[in-house]
């Protein structure tokens, strides 16, 4: 029987009619608009694309959107300036600068600069402490919208086992902090991992955020595993077309013969992240204005 396709576009949908709701409860409680800004730096396609997308759904979820776009030889001082006036300014709840960033710029040195408080990205030290050591926090939005995927199809997860295939402060680690908060029994694999194969084939639940294309075999699978892929990966295109296709982590079409449920890449975990990068604004904006967050976020 082939797997279940598991429809993050529709969850993400339905989620951003949620963060909506209480966007505009918020607007009329707070007196203006939650707002989202996003820093990019150099002309990237992909990043445009992401950010292009990222704007659309914040003014679409009744939130203000303050785009700040930067020529790709800006010095690290503009932009530590730029974060501090965000930090300054009452009408941002939410910053997200968009990584990576061009190679003069210190990814690290520039998400320091960030205040904890309107991190919604989750990336700041201080959110990965938060979420380390259990105190809340903004958790990163795409291992978040995993987990919210993954509630929603297997409920419980107590004793399941589960492997997250990448380990980057912004997917993997995350991830397996917050399937280990769920009390799944977690392996975290990376490119050092001996026999991949075989740690794959143990998980329940497996998490791939790798970045290599269709990396992750049908064979490797456990007979009815629930696979969550996060990798996006463009490929080369193929004669005729213009733009490569975009393809995940895991061999979908493999895969589906085995696993019991997959998300599909486009339309999966992508835009998860972008629905959950609002409702962490949201929350933000609760937080930031003194007003209690609603439950149902
Ligand atoms: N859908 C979404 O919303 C998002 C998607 N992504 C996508 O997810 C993927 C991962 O992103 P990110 O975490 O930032 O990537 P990184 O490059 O930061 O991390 C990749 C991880 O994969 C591991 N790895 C690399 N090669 C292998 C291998 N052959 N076998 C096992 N592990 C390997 C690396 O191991 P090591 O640590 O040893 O180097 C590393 O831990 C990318 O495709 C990215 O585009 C990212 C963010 C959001
Ligand atoms: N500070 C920061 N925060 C991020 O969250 C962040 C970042 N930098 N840099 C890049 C990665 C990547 N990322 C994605 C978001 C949405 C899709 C997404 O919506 N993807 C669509 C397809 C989009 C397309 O067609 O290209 C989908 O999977 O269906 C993908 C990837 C966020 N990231
Ligand atoms: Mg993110």
């Amino acid at each position: 029987m082939a797997a279940e396709r598991i429809d993050g576009k529709a969850f993400a949908a339905n989620l951003r009619e949620r963060v909506g709701a209480m966007a505009a409860e918020f607007e009329s409680k707070a007196g203006r608009k939650a707002g989202l800004a996003v820093v990019l730096v150099g002309e990237d396609p992909a990043s445009q694309v992401y950010v292009r997308s990222k704007h659309k759904a914040t003014v679409a979820a009744g939130m203000e959107s303050f785009e700040h776009r930067l020529p790709a030889d800006t010095s690290e001082a503009d932009l530590l300036a730029l974060v501090e006036q965000l930090n300054g300014d009452d009408a941002v709840d939410g910053i997200l600068v968009q990584l990576p960033l061009p190679d003069h710029l210190d990814d690290q040195a520039v998400i320091a600069s960030i205040s904890p408080d309107k991190d919604v990205d989750g990336f700041h030290v201080t959110n990965a402490g938060r979420l380390a050591v259990g105190q809340s926090g903004f958790v990163p939005c795409t291992p978040l919208g995993c987990m919210m995927l993954l509630a929603d199809r297997l409920g419980d997860l107590s004793g399941l086992e589960a492997v997250v295939i990448g380990r980057s402060n912004i997917v993997g680690k995350p991830m397996a902090q917050l399937l280990l908060d769920a009390n799944a029994t977690v392996t975290i694999a990376h490119s050092r991992t001996k026999d991949l194969p075989a740690v794959v084939k143990r998980a329940d639940i497996v998490v791939a955020a790798v970045g290599r294309a269709e990396m992750v075999k049908a064979e490797w699978l456990k007979e009815g595993a629930t696979v969550i892929d996060v990798g996006i990966n463009r490929l080369p295109p193929a004669d005729g077309e213009e733009k490569g296709r975009l393809v995940g982590d895991v061999d979908y079409a493999g895969a589906e013969g085995v696993a019991a449920a997959i998300t599909p890449v486009p339309g999966g975990v992508g835009p998860m992240t972008i629905a959950v990068l609002l409702r962490n604004t949201v929350v933000a904006a609760h937080r930031n204005a003194g007003l209690d967050v609603p439950e149902t976020l």
